[in-house]
């Protein structure tokens, strides 16, 4: 059965006739790859798939020997017949969303250079025939995990999901695809494509794809900072925040505010708590403690966010009513949230407010920097370092005035705070779960602690004690542990990127002008096919070799910092941060979880738990 340029005549054949479709697209296919099928009978759907499976096996070897080169596509364009009717495509669409429930990936390396190909030669379908004719057999033959229906597409499934969005990205990775194509409901076009496949996600990141208008327009409130730019722009501000971060004055000064914070705030708070015998939310105690020592870092002051009386700070308050108003700008479709906008109505009226809160607040602080400065009292936080770069570097695309300083001090403001903070309630949560592994990194500090006891008499008796970044160092079972922790938990578990020029990816699917690519970091950290069986278990041990040093092989796999040029420049200060106030907390304290108290994601931009972390703490008795 070779099909010949009659397959546009097929319109003949009736929709339901799927044994004789079946037939004529894999013998396309067929030809396209030069299997060895040619003369196979589909009289079932078994058969077909069977086939189908032995065709895709042989069409990923044959890609993956081709390195970038797709010659599946190649092929396909060569062999294949003038544009196949409608019903033919349905059809095939069809089966994707059947076969992909137990064979997605290696079915999508064949299929979506196939389909899109279709798309690309078949004059341009109306959105309502796409809707009825693409999506209807896929309503019938879809797995539970995702149903693309006629009119709403993906919507019903988005919802139904909503409220555990995060698993349900790992569920789709594993019984659909790592890579799905979205058009959003008719009346609110999305042009989606989710993707988790591991070298698309590096691909991306390679080619620095843009945010985009989009996310400019969303993020609106973070103006023309590092987060919100791109190209020449994004390039010349990184060039400047690289120097900044990679400084050893910056370095050394971020050491000593996260040690102040943790000495003179959290310490004496937990010690307190544990005195009190009180129940308290760890996250929340998290949270103002990287409030307090991120808005050290940046603007040189403490906001003094951490207290036993846990106070009210106006700023942190608004950041938080922006974040989760950003959340709902990216979920929504843009003329729902604009119109609310306009309205003044919803989180929209929320958004205006603390946006007068947060503008208000920074532009007293950053006016604070700059007496300061004239006062020539030079501290070695971020935005004195940033004002210097305005001054001094002789650079056009890096804008003088204190807007420049605001949108920046917002924008690393926005992704420290909840991050570290987020990423230390997951590693505690762990701990009360992991009992052994919490004892091998108390047992890693004692070592430190007995090694340091004879240099620092003074400390000796003081207690709690506090390791310095040097002593935690060569740590490398805490360093699993925490890396194993953010595998697990990333606290940024998704992120978009704009298309705007036509692109390939990988795996061979096409990506359009207008597209957005949503990420997930999440289903990255949690994939089989990535991390082995044990992917969804909690093992430091994969993070380190045989001869006990670090094992740079699940580094190459670990996207919780993003990776390429946009990767997270704030990642080395992340882990100083954190490992300083583990040593503290674990050493000092003992952290029990409250019982019958349910942890679990909240659906939000942070990986944020849906309850807090309620928690009972003791001290610890020093042997
Ligand atoms: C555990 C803690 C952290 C995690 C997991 C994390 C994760 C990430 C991720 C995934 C991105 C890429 C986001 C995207 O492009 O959409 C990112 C970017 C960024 N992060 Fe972090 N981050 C953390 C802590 C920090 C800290 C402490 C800072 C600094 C105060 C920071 C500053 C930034 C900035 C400025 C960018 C944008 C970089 C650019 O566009 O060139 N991050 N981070």
């Amino acid at each position: 059965m070779v099909p010949s340029a009659t397959s546009s005549s097929s319109s003949d054949q009736s929709a339901d006739d799927l044994s004789y479709l079946a037939s004529l697209i894999f013998d396309q296919t067929w030809m396209a790859v030069e299997s060895s099928l040619c003369e196979t009978h589909f009289d079932s759907f078994e058969t077909f798939k069977t086939g189908l499976r032995g065709l895709c096996e042989q069409a990923v070897r044959s890609r993956n020997a081709a390195g970038n080169n797709n010659p599946v596509t190649d092929a396909l364009h060569s062999y294949f017949p003038p544009p196949p009717d409608k019903v033919t495509i349905g059809c095939w669409n069809g089966f994707e969303g059947w076969l992909g429930a137990s064979d997605g990936e290696r079915f999508r390396a064949l299929c979506i250079p196939w389909c899109s190909m279709i798309m690309e030669l078949h004059p341009p379908l109306h959105l309502l025939e796409y809707h009825l004719i693409e999506r209807w057999p896929q309503v019938c033959l879809a797995n539970e995990v995702l149903v693309l229906w006629p009119i709403l597409d993906c919507l019903p499934s988005i919802l139904k999901n909503r409220h555990r969005i995060h698993d349900w990205t790992v569920e789709l990775a594993n019984s659909v695809g790592n890579t799905i194509v979205g058009k959003g409901p008719i009346f609110a076009p999305l042009r989606l494509v989710y993707t988790c496949d591991p070298l698309n996600v590096e691909y991306i990141a390679k080619t620095n794809f843009p945010k985009g208008a989009e996310h400019y327009e969303i993020m609106d409130v973070i103006g023309n900072g590092i987060f919100n730019v791109d190209y020449q722009h994004w390039h010349a501000q990184r060039k400047m925040a690289n120097k900044t971060f990679m400084s050893k004055e910056f370095r050394s000064y971020i050491a000593k505010t996260t040690r102040k914070v943790v000495e003179d705030s959290l310490l004496p708070l937990l010690s307190q708590v544990a005195i009190q015998s009180r129940v308290a939310d760890l996250e929340d105690i998290f949270m103002r403690l990287t409030f307090d020592s991120v808005f050290m870092v940046i603007f040189g002051r403490n906001p003094n966010c951490l207290s036993i009386d846990f106070p009210c700070n106006e700023l942190a308050q608004a950041i938080d009513d922006m974040a989760e108003v950003l959340t709902y700008r990216h979920v929504l479709p843009s003329s729902w949230w604009k119109l609310c906008r306009w309205f003044m109505i919803g989180p929209e009226k929320k958004f205006v407010e603390a946006r007068k809160i947060i503008d208000h607040s920074l532009e007293s602080y950053i006016l604070l920097k700059k007496d300061d400065l004239n006062k020539e009292e030079q501290d070695n936080d971020m935005i004195t370092s940033f004002a210097l770069h305005q001054e001094m570097d002789n650079n056009d695309l890096i804008p003088k005035g204190n807007a420049f300083l605001r949108d920046n001090g917002l924008s690393f403001l926005f992704a420290g705070k909840d991050s570290s903070s987020t990423a230390l309630a997951w590693f505690f949560w762990l701990m009360t779960r992991n009992p052994s592994v919490e004892a091998n990194i108390i047992e890693e500090l004692r070592h430190v602690r007995e090694k340091n006891k004879d240099k620092d008499d003074g400390l000796k008796a003081k207690k709690p004690y506090v390791f310095s970044v040097e002593d935690l160092k060569g740590l490398v079972y805490l360093h699993a542990s925490l890396c194993e922790s953010l595998r697990l938990y990333p606290p940024v578990p998704a992120t978009y990127r704009g298309v705007e020029k036509e692109d390939v990816l990988p795996d061979g699917t096409t990506l359009k002008p207008g597209m957005k690519i949503l990420i997930s970091m999440y289903a990255l950290g949690r994939m089989e096919s990535v991390w082995g069986k044990d992917c969804l278990e909690y093992r430091p041990e994969r993070w380190i070799d045989e001869n006990g040093k670090l094992n740079p092989v699940p580094l190459t796999k670990f996207f919780t910092f993003f990776a390429g040029p946009r990767n997270c420049i704030g990642k080395d200060m992340a882990f100083t941060q954190m490992k300083i106030v583990i040593g503290a907390v674990l050493f000092n304290f003992h952290v029990e979880l409250v019982e019958g108290h349910a942890v679990r994601p909240k659906p939000s931009m942070v990986l944020h738990m849906q309850n807090g972390l309620k928690v009972r703490i003791r001290k610890r008795i020093a042997e």
